[in-house]
């Protein structure tokens, strides 16, 4: 693929966060692409899972009470209903979360769309103006989602463009993808944090949607392609789904043959919960909260087969 081609090339973006420092080394900027094949209970996400746009409605924003009437206006479908209470509500049947209309003529961001057409030489742009960090840092560029590798063609156009730029890259996958894309992008990538929810199938299916034997097969062709790139394997600790030292110390002794993986564990947190709410959706584990105090446990059951190759996370 040429390198105008690749500049060109569109896809879906539903978020771009500058100076994170928690996914992948130093400095980065982290570009979110929508669309993900798994549907994990516990996603903090959940705006990046449907492959198109979605609208949310933050109602806490919303300036109806004061007789607004903009989005009303602006949506083309007659998916808004202001109700007779003076609230609205989205129809969600007739919304199609079309990417202008209401969300820009709203004045207070009580509307966001989800789901951007983005250029890889525009959201590149944003990227390289954070260069001088990445360099200072040995940071970059890490593509996030939702699950990035889903938009194949254009997660590797932004991964090959950023490393003509000398934009160090990295990508968090679920490594629920064809391994071909898998092994296409790892030639653009310096760093991979690739997800192992789970070693029990069945388990993995019932909370993720998903069975977890291609992302396995995947891990283990990924670690073995070259040995000499580190994979940060990392497991979200979930209440009932695996929190428990028979669960991580599995999860360790698939890891442990492959000297290039470092691994870490990432304590169950309820910050998505709120967007749930935005896309009228119930968040599946509301109720649910992590006893911090089982993280020391699972963190010397994992030492003990992997040792220092345990990272603490940030
Ligand atoms: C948002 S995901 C994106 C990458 C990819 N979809 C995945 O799950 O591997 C980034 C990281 O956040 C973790 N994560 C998602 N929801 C979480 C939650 N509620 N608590 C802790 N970690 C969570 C995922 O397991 C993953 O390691
Ligand atoms: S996203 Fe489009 S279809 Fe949906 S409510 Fe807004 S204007 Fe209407
Ligand atoms: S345009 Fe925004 S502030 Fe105005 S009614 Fe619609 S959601 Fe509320
Ligand atoms: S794989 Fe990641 S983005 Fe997809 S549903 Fe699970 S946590 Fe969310």
């Amino acid at each position: 693929m040429s390198a105008l081609e690749d500049k060109k090339k569109k896809g879906l973006v539903f978020n771009i966060q500058k100076y994170s420092v928690h996914d992948g080394p130093g400095i980065r900027t982290i570009v979110f692409l929508k669309g993900c094949p798994l549907s994990c209970n516990w996603c903090s996400n959940p705006e990046s899972q449907k492959s198109e746009p979605e609208l949310a409605f933050n109602a806490g924003r919303c300036l109806t009470f004061s007789k607004c009437t903009r989005c009303l206006q602006a949506c083309l479908r007659g998916a808004i209903i202001r109700e007779a209470d003076d609230t609205l509500r989205i129809d969600r049947a007739l919304c199609d979360g079309c990417p202008k209309n209401c969300a820009e003529a709203c004045p207070s961001q009580g509307l966001i769309v989800y789901g951007q057409e983005r250029s890889v030489d525009d959201v590149l742009k944003v990227v390289e103006q954070d260069a001088a960090f990445y360099t200072r840092s040995s940071g970059g560029l890490t593509l996030s989602g939702g699950e990035p590798l889903m938009q194949g063609e254009f997660a590797l156009a932004l991964l090959r463009d950023a490393r003509r730029r000398r934009i160090k890259t990295a990508v968090e996958t679920c490594g629920m993808v064809p391994w071909k894309t898998l092994e296409a992008a790892s030639e653009y990538l310096n760093y991979v944090l690739y997800d192992i929810k789970h070693m029990d199938s069945g388990i993995h299916e019932a909370q993720t949607g998903c069975s977890n034997e291609r992302i396995l097969d995947n891990f283990r062709k990924l670690a073995l392609l070259d040995p000499d790139k580190t994979i940060l394997a990392r497991t979200p600790v979930i209440p009932g789904f695996n929190d428990s030292e028979e669960a991580i110390i599995a999860i360790a002794k698939f890891l442990e043959p492959f000297p290039n993986v470092r691994y870490e564990m990432l304590p169950y947190h309820r910050l998505g919960t709120q967007k749930y709410h935005f896309l009228d959706r119930v968040p599946p584990m509301d109720e649910v909260t992590l006893d911090k105090s089982v993280m020391p446990r699972l963190i010397d059951a994992a030492r003990s087969v992997l040792g220092d190759r345990v990272e603490v996370a940030k």
